[in-house]
């Protein structure tokens, strides 16, 4: 043999090794999610298994029947009603609630806008003592606190900024003089302060420390899709306080992520209540996005003026900061007031952006669970980076349960804008593709990749979702050749070192497939791309420059298949086009009947009336619609909707509203159901989000 002859056959055998070691990476990522899914699937089995048995044998065990009497139900129900103004409780926050008060560790699975934060709140208000509420976000914490001193309940926060609470707080703490219920506080506090520690350990040691809440608890768990260093101190709390109740809440969390949890906290006898992450009220929908920015706007903007004419709250997420400022700017153009968000604004203008929200002078909703529940509509204009982060991000919508919008701007081209950011991430790319996986669906309801995500049984969608409520044709397309052609392209441009971004290959392409003779458009084969990313045929590759990351598209591990004629692809592409009437909008939800404007317009008043309140804690919007359908016409049949404090505090405003309404002859009244639209109409309210 000859040294060329030898140096090539080596060089071709460490080509294969690369390759074979490639695919043994791709099938060990494989075996491990199969593992994980195999654990989530013994799980959900386990937990069917369990309500079987407990449905035959429902009293079986006493002491774990959260749903039975227990001595301080008549108190409970009392704060409910005449505190908290809540008629009566959803899924499960009973059964927490007993669990609490019995003294368990608890850790729950909700829903974003399920009711987590009365599960703790209400035990708070009945145990002796302080609570204590860890909270990510200092703005989610600005807002619990309002609700909660409008309500009448001592609630602080330990913040930097306020030196004269904090006083009082330490010295509540130590001594146990001031009136104070529950105290918000961020996990800095816990992992950084020293001297809040040792405050915290006296009122303890007083017995005075009634419950420990941590709120968002998918933060303790690096494997969970928001994970926080300082999370990680929690560790401490069950340690130093071994006998205080520890309630762990999150709307969502795998098997693996409530195990993590569990271990963390150190709570592993903890009552679980796992409720489903279904949000029946919510319309979800995936929507082409075009290439040219102007035309998305335009259809935004169309969406919002024609869905939302009553001036419903909505939120825009755009994939970076620029955009959500351009994105605001062109909504404004369009006559829509839109304000934007973003982490790099300073901590004086976020608390300005916050107090003129507060005192309904800008109605922005923004921050991890912010407590604004009527938010209509969530519009993504870029896809988010993962399922859980999605299905966060649109929970934000409907929290008062009411119908309610989730729209999704979807192109091809976005994704590798998105990849360049999350590839360093534990998985993240991974996460990215599932989202990605679901975007390009258009045969699976939208609710079902939910629940196959959460790894829960599937429920009903009841047609509220793109896929299930229009009968779009979709037809299915071979494309083999078309991925064979691609992969060859790609394999030579590899050879000769050159790199391709997807518009680059989507350039070629457009090209070189005229030699097959059947030619797809331009967003086809950006579809194909995404298709094939995702079955491993292709890879993304990244490249660092001194401003940005680049994705490149590459040969993937198993693209020999395709090159080979194993594999067939298929593309699935609608027959005809899904028009904008296609877009379906929720009900309206406020503005049915003239007397609904005219009880919204009350409840703005009288939240600035109350020192800036907010004006859903005077009136929620479900109460708004129960009062006008029901219209009370005393005090007493006012506090069985809206219980005694509200009714105390704005009972007589509220009946002179009603009676001044019915007062009016039908022509006025029709007047000032047309005056409230139209001068609703000249008025909307978003925020948008990076
Ligand atoms: N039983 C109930 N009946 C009617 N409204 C309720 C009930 N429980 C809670 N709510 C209302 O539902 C809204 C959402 O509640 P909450 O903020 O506790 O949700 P959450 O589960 O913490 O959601 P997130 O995950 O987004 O933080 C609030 O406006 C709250 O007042
Ligand atoms: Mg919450």
């Amino acid at each position: 043999m000859e040294n060329n002859e030898i140096l090539e056959e080596l060089l071709n055998i460490e080509v294969e090794i690369q390759d074979v070691q490639e695919q043994i990476r791709a099938l060990i990522e494989r075996q491990e999610s199969l593992y994980e899914r195999k654990s989530e699937l013994s799980a959900i089995l386990e937990a069917c298994k369990e309500s079987g048995n407990e449905a035959n044998n429902a009293a079986s065990s006493a002491a774990e029947n959260w749903s039975g009497e227990f001595e301080w139900d008549s108190e409970a129900d009392d704060v409910r009603l005449n505190v908290f103004g809540i008629s009566s409780y959803r899924a499960n926050q009973r059964e927490i609630i007993n669990a609490i008060m019995s003294g368990r560790d608890v850790l729950v699975i909700m829903a974003a806008g399920g009711g987590k934060s009365l599960c703790y709140q209400l035990p708070a208000v009945l145990r002796d003592g302080i609570a204590l509420v860890v909270s990510p976000l200092l703005s989610l914490i600005q807002d619990q606190v309002m609700g909660l001193t409008a309500l009448g309940i001592p609630a602080y926060m330990l913040t930097s900024t306020n030196k004269g609470d904090e006083k009082f707080i330490y010295k509540t703490l130590e001594k146990g003089e001031g009136e104070l219920k529950i105290l918000y506080v961020t996990p800095e506090k816990i992992s950084k302060s020293k001297r809040f520690m040792s405050k915290l350990e006296k009122c303890h040691h007083a017995g005075r420390l009634s419950l420990i809440s941590i709120d968002e608890a998918h933060c303790c768990s690096q494997w969970g899709h928001d994970f926080r260093p300082d999370y990680k101190s929690l560790s401490i709390l069950k340690t130093q306080f071994p006998r205080v109740p520890i309630v762990a809440l999150t709307a969502t969390a795998t098997q693996r992520v409530q195990n993590d949890l569990i271990e963390m906290l150190h709570i592993p006898r903890c009552v679980k209540f796992v409720s489903t992450v279904n949000r029946p009220n919510l319309f979800y929908m995936v929507k082409e996005k075009s290439s040219v920015g102007k035309v998305v706007i335009d259809e935004i903007a169309e969406f919002i003026q024609e869905s939302y004419p009553n001036n419903e709250s909505g939120i825009v997420y755009c994939f970076s900061r620029k955009e959500c400022e351009q994105v605001a700017k062109e909504l404004r153009e369009r006559g829509i007031s839109a304000d934007y968000y973003h982490a790099d604004m300073d901590v004086n203008a976020r608390e300005k952006v916050h107090m003129r929200w507060s005192n309904n002078k800008l109605q922005v909703a923004f921050g991890m669970g912010i407590n604004k529940p009527d938010v209509r509509f969530v519009i993504h204009h870029s896809l988010s980076k993962s399922m859980e982060t999605y299905y966060q991000e649109s929970g934000r919508a409907g929290r008062d349960g009411l119908p309610s919008e989730c729209l999704l701007y979807f192109r091809p081209g976005d994704a590798p804008r998105q990849s360049s950011m999350v590839f360093y991430e534990n998985s993240g790319l991974q996460n990215l593709y599932d989202i990605v996986r679901y975007c390009l669906s258009k045969r699976q309801c939208r609710r079902s990749a939910f629940f196959h995500h959460f790894a829960e049984p599937l429920q009903e969608c009841n047609g509220m979702c793109d896929i299930c409520a229009f009968s779009s044709e979709v037809k299915e397309v071979d494309v083999s050749g078309h991925a064979k052609l691609m992969v060859s392209l790609l394999q030579d441009m590899q050879a000769n070192d050159q790199r391709s971004t997807m518009l680059q290959l989507v350039d070629k392409m457009k090209i070189k497939q005229k030699e097959l003779g059947s030619e797809l458009k331009r967003e086809e084969i950006e579809q194909l791309i995404l298709h094939l990313l995702l079955a491993r045929f292709l890879k993304e590759e990244f490249q660092h420059t001194p401003y940005a990351t680049n994705a490149y598209i590459a040969v993937g591990s198993l693209a020999k298949q395709i090159l080979q004629g194993k594999k067939s692809v298929k593309l699935e592409i609608y027959t005809e086009q899904r028009t904008k009437d296609g877009v379906r909008s929720a009900k309206q939800c406020l503005g049915s009947s003239g007397l609904e404007l005219k009880l919204d317009e009350l409840r703005k008043e009288l939240s600035s009336a109350h020192g800036g309140i907010l004006p859903h804690s005077v009136l929620s919007t479900e109460q708004i619609i129960q009062l006008a359908s029901q219209k009370p016409n005393s005090l007493e049949q006012l506090e069985k909707l809206i219980g005694k404090l509200r009714t105390e505090k704005y009972g007589n405003r509220i009946l002179k509203q009603i009676e001044k309404y019915y007062d009016f002859e039908p022509t006025d009244k029709q007047e000032i159901d047309a005056r409230a639209a139209k001068r609703l109409k000249s008025k909307k309210n978003l925020v948008i989000i990076e």
